[in-house]
């Protein structure tokens, strides 16, 4: 994270006098409500010869909580990046909230929440100081939200940043964006580092926030489980580039895990099978996750010699390693 995201995260050091005239607390300029929070238009970004997005095109429609996943790697959080303007893009177009990246003004930010990994926050300020200019910053400032999230954390208000746990140190970042009010909450691996208690707390509180129907929640994670718990909208990133996009329930009934008794099948024949994730052979039978493939694809087993076939269904933490894990970085032998 480099010092021109940090600073424009949280306008924290920025007093409401510095934050000039399109300022937030000057005039909070509503943005236009399009129906797509995010859109991009093959947006591609290299740094230097490494490719983080390629000619990505996704639109992310206003409401509901949308979960972006994929390898390390991927692309999420340089797509973060390009979104908030902290990144300009190789090629291609990126909005949010209907206006371009390097267009968005303080006043546009206001809409904005973002809440990266690192919880960037200044190490300097007592925590009450740093939640007082955040008050001051945002009109839409929700106290009673701001002191339900930050009550599942023993943060003395005295306290400075600089020693507050990581845990901690999430949580107040977290109740600070949504107390903000936004429009858009970006949160970039947001529950990483919180205890189980604490990560509950944040969820519920996402899912508040969002049922209240005011704001759309863009997350990105890789801990399934909350995913299936919270997210309405599935995005699958590969190597930068979109590769699924669809309700966590219709992805995982794409996903079907075959186990059949196949006793005398090449494990060369069993990797031919159409739309093969995985393949495990345990306890005797052979397990196959398969992606796309209807009831017929038992046939294809049963042409393999199978002596039996059943499909099961699969959970989302499953389906979605097996998708990523099939074109995923493996070491050279
Ligand atoms: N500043 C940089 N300079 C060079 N390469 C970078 C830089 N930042 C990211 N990359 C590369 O761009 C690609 C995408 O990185 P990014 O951080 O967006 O992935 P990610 O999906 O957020 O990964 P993770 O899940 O590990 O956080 C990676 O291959 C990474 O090595």
């Amino acid at each position: 994270m480099n010092a021109m995201s940090e600073q424009a995260q949280l306008r924290l050091v920025e007093s409401p006098a510095s934050a000039g005239a399109d300022g937030p607390s000057a005039g909070l300029i509503a943005p236009a409500s399009p129906d797509y929070v995010i859109e991009t238009e093959r947006l591609c970004l290299h740094y230097g010869r490494k490719r983080a997005l390629h000619e990505l095109s996704l639109k992310v429609p206003r409401g509901h909580i949308h979960a972006i996943v994929g390898a390390n790697g991927a692309g999420k959080s340089s797509l973060f990046r390009v979104l908030l303007g902290f990144q300009s893009p190789s090629s291609g177009s990126a909005r949010v909230l209907g206006v371009a990246p390097e267009a968005l003004t303080s006043a546009h930010r206001a809409h904005i929440g973002y809440v990266n990994e690192e919880h960037t926050l200044p190490d300097w300020l007592r925590v009450a100081n740093a939640v007082a200019m955040q008050q001051r910053q945002y009109r839409g400032w929700d106290e009673a939200r701001y002191r339900e999230v930050v009550g599942n954390f023993h943060i003395d208000p005295g306290q400075r940043i600089s020693e507050l746990s990581r845990g901690e140190r999430a949580g107040l970042s977290l109740a600070m964006a949504l107390a903000q009010s936004p429009d858009l909450l970006i949160l970039d691996e947001p529950t990483l580092g919180l205890d189980v208690v604490a990560k509950r707390a944040f969820l519920e509180a996402l899912m508040f926030c969002n049922l209240q129907g005011a704001c759309t929640i863009v997350y990105c994670s890789h801990q399934m489980e909350e995913i299936e718990r919270v997210a309405d909208n599935l995005i699958i990133l590969e190597r930068g580039e979109l590769k699924h996009m669809s309700a966590p329930d219709d992805f995982c009934e794409r996903v079907q895990l075959w186990v059949a008794d196949i006793p005398f099948a090449a494990p060369s024949q069993l990797r031919e099978l159409p739309g093969l994730l995985q393949l495990q052979k345990i306890d005797g039978l052979t397990h196959c996750l398969v992606f796309e493939q209807g009831e017929d694809f038992g046939e294809h087993l049963t042409r393999l010699g199978a002596r039996s076939a059943r499909p099961m269904p699969v959970g989302l933490d499953r389906a979605v390693n097996a998708f990523l894990s099939r074109n995923h970085a493996a070491p050279q032998h």
